[in-house]
């Protein structure tokens, strides 16, 4: 359970007294979630979102991240939009932390994500990264390239306490990496952690996107690469063709892709799978036993990484067992 940083109810009567939105009625922490700390509030004017940030978020990102949730929402993606308070602002201090309100999104996210799921998702990437041009701020990716080598300084010492070979498969990887990455692909605002949890559907329908406390500037493709493996692999870390080829039709119905962004998604796949290889086997090994959150397994990042590797382009192979 994400809840990292307890709230009293005095605490949060006083916190919502600063916003008209009525008097507090009820709150509880949300069990979902790995990053920041999360309460459902209800108050007579409605429900909302609470979030406290926590650990991997710099509070100067904040406006960003802000900023970015309402450029968006003005631009007509349905995401959650920060409440200003009686005297404008957005952020706030609680509990010790940075924390903001945001409005309540309806829908759920697809547990099991169907070929459908994957077609609206591309889409509605698309649709994102179209509806991010014109906003005015920058935030470079902290977790992107030239962030994966320090992550994993801080840890290769541990690899064994995970399995067997991964210090050698994340060392190796890392070098084709820095050697290999494209440089001149179409760049823009990225959601950059966009996994189905992310993603709220109402029956088949895409209701909207959340959690964009990831997002930064850097190339398109990246973000589909990040969706390719979070949606279109099974519960059993198999590769499934059919949503990675509604993915990338999804997409490209919006937005067509590039020559250069098709050439270069297996490149990307294998960076976005080392991108939460690294973090989940950081969190993996620095998550204390007793917190009251759930780990994500590396291993299921170690093979996504070892598929890609064996097939060389996930575009090729999707294309080949799709036609
Ligand atoms: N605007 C919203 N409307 C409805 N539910 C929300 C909203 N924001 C967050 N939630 C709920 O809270 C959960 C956790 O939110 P979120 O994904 O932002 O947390 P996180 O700790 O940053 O998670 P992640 O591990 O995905 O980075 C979501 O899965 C969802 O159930
Ligand atoms: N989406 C991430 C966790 C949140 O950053 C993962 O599945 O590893």
């Amino acid at each position: 359970m994400a809840v990292y940083t307890e709230v009293s109810d005095d605490e949060l009567a006083r916190f919502i007294d600063g916003y008209a939105l009525g008097r507090l009625l009820s709150f509880k922490g949300i069990a979902e979630g790995v990053e920041n700390t999360n309460y459902l509030v209800h108050t007579t004017d409605g429900t909302f979102i609470l979030t406290l940030y926590e650990k991997r978020v710099d509070p100067a990102d904040l406006p960003f991240f802000l900023g970015l949730m309402e450029h968006l929402s003005a631009a007509g993606v349905t995401c959650p939009l920060p409440v200003r308070d009686k005297s404008g602002r957005v952020l706030n201090e609680l509990a010790g932390r940075q924390a903001a309100l945001i409005t309540f999104l309806e829908g759920v996210w697809p547990k099991r994500p169907k070929v459908v799921h994957a077609l609206e998702l591309g889409k509605a990437l698309a649709r994102m990264h179209i509806a991010g041009e014109g906003f005015p701020l920058k935030r470079a990716n902290a977790l992107g390239l030239a962030g994966w080598r320090p992550l994993f300084d801080k840890f290769s010492s541990r690899t064994e306490e995970i399995c067997d070979g991964l210090h050698d498969l994340i060392a190796d990887e890392l070098r084709y990496l820095e050697r290999s990455w494209p440089k001149d692909l179409p760049q823009g605002v990225i959601h950059a952690d966009l996994f189905p949890d992310n993603v709220f559907f109402v029956e088949d329908g895409l209701s909207g996107i959340i959690d964009f406390y990831f997002a930064c500037n850097d190339a398109f493709a990246y973000d589909i690469a990040v969706c390719l493996n979070a949606w279109c692999f099974d519960a059993k870390s198999q590769y499934e063709p059919q949503k990675g080829a509604a993915l990338l039709a999804g997409y490209n119905s919006v937005r067509p892709l590039t020559d250069a962004e098709r050439a270069a998604m297996p490149v990307l796949a294998r960076g976005a799978a080392m991108r939460f290889l690294l973090t989940r086997s950081y969190d993996w090994l620095n998550t204390p036993k007793d917190a009251l959150v759930a780990r994500k397994d590396p291993a299921d990042y170690v093979r996504r990484l070892k598929f890609h590797q064996s097939v060389g382009s996930i575009a090729d192979y999707t294309a080949q067992l799709t036609s």
